[in-house]
């Protein structure tokens, strides 16, 4: 394998080289013969009648990256919120210097948790383990008055229509519905809820699929909705044979809340580092969250009563609560508040340190669209003018330095006139 960048794996194979025709979503239906009008698609769209609305299976064979792409949805829905699909699936990873290629990481069997990732070299923090495209992405909301046995057809066409159907047929499955087909038990056991305009899908990606959840992460994943990728950043430095893991449940929850969840939405029982540690470790662990919890309310009311002091005693207190546990990524709007406080306090060096964290979030993980673009120009606007401000801070207390060791001698020679003249 080569060690230099490869681009195919950045930016995949397959580009549509026509532009994506938005009408290939709405009008063609189950109807057209033709393939010219399925473009982006390389399948005609597979449709059930629905009360309403058909429901769709729209496939790209071939892009992203040789494995191709399903997406099942009312024309309706593809044609208001997956206008995304306008952009080429295949673009660049937004920051090629910040991804390992080829892959740190190795599958393994985990004791107790199937398979699992397991890093092959030091991973630094920040930067991206895995760029992964979706292989399928289907609406969370599904027809009430469509049959069982329908939906199974859709996504079994949706898998068997990608390039590479095996990659997302070999994944692990858990079996834990009785009357479940192979494929719904694979979507239930490896998918993730992911946000695309707004709306709720579930979306399959083949390679994300083998990473583990743990509590306390070392690595986290961010969606793109332009290229429909999931990315793994580190979120500290990994050492050569630590398993990398991600985390599957919400920020903040207890322990407890975890476990229900876990078991609820994705049917295991966590075997994670901190699921196992002992009733002392995961008690500690739960009162530091609950403490987080309880300054994400108190922070923004005393910042809003103008008590400055007692506000970032807080948040310092909490950020290391958080480092702490892991929860780092999840935490990132909060950096806004010690922010905008120490600047009202005068502390620049400490409001320049936080801006610099809010700016890391917006743009270290490529959020994409309009309000992330407007938020990055607005804090690299306010990063300019607290580096001049610091500056000119520091010059003037030169300049008084200067003048108080002035003022210093003249007071020692005035002394000193006096003297002699006594
Ligand atoms: C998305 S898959 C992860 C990869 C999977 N271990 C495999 O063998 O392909 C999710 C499944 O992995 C297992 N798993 C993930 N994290 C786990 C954990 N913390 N404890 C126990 N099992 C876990 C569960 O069986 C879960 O249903």
């Amino acid at each position: 394998t080569s060690e230099l960048p490869d681009d195919d794996e950045l930016c995949g194979r397959g580009l549509p080289t026509t532009p994506f025709d938005r009408t290939a979503l709405t009008t063609i239906g189950p109807y057209s013969y033709d393939p010219s009008a399925w473009s982006p698609w390389t399948h005609r769209p597979y449709c059930i009648e629905a009360n309403e609305e058909p429901w769709c299976v729209y496939t790209n064979a071939a892009s992203p990256k040789g494995h191709g792409i399903s997406i099942i949805t009312t024309p309706e829905i593809a044609g208001s919120t997956l206008n995304i699909l306008e952009h080429p699936f295949d673009q660049k990873f937004f920051a090629p210097e910040k991804i390992y290629l080829p892959r740190p990481y190795k599958v393994v069997d985990i004791p107790g948790k199937g398979k699992g990732v397991v890093a092959t070299q030091k991973i630094e923090k920040g930067k991206a383990i895995l760029v992964d495209h979706a292989s399928i992405i289907a609406a969370a909301e599904y027809p009430a008055d469509v049959m069982r046995e329908e939906v199974q057809d859709l996504l079994a066409t949706a898998v068997n229509r990608l390039g590479e159907p095996e990659k997302v047929l070999r994944l692990s499955r858990k079996g834990r519905d009785e009357g479940a087909t192979e494929i719904e038990d694979l979507l239930l056991t490896n998918s993730f809820t992911v946000g695309i305009q707004g709306k709720e899908f579930i979306a399959l990606f083949a390679d994300l699929s083998r990473f583990n959840h743990d509590c306390k992460p070392n690595a986290f994943i961010y969606f793109s909705e332009t290229t429909l990728a999931m990315t793994v950043w580190a979120s500290r430095d990994i050492e050569p044979g630590e398993e990398i893991s991600i985390t599957y449940s919400a920020a903040g929850l207890s322990s407890k809340e975890r476990r229900e969840t876990l078991e609820k939405v994705w049917g295991f029982k966590c075997q994670c580092s901190l699921c196992t540690s002992s009733p002392e470790v995961i008690k500690e662990s739960d009162d530091n969250r609950a403490q987080i919890r309880a300054y994400q309310g108190s922070i923004p009311n005393l910042a809003q009563e103008g008590k400055f002091e007692e506000a970032l005693k807080q948040a310092e207190h909490m950020f290391e609560l958080v480092d702490e546990e892991a929860l780092t990524d999840q935490m990132s709007d909060m950096y806004e508040y010690p922010a905008r406080m120490y600047y009202q306090i005068g502390n620049l060096e400490k409001a320049l340190e936080y801006t610099l964290k809010v700016k890391r979030e917006i743009d270290g993980f490529g959020v994409p669209g309009k309000y992330g673009q407007e938020k990055l120009r607005a804090m690299e606007g306010i990063i300019r003018r607290l580096e001049k401000e610091i500056v000119e801070k520091k010059e003037r207390e030169e300049q008084f330095k200067k003048q108080a060791k002035l003022k210093g001698k003249y007071g020692k020679a005035q002394r000193m006139v006096i003297n002699i003249s006594q």
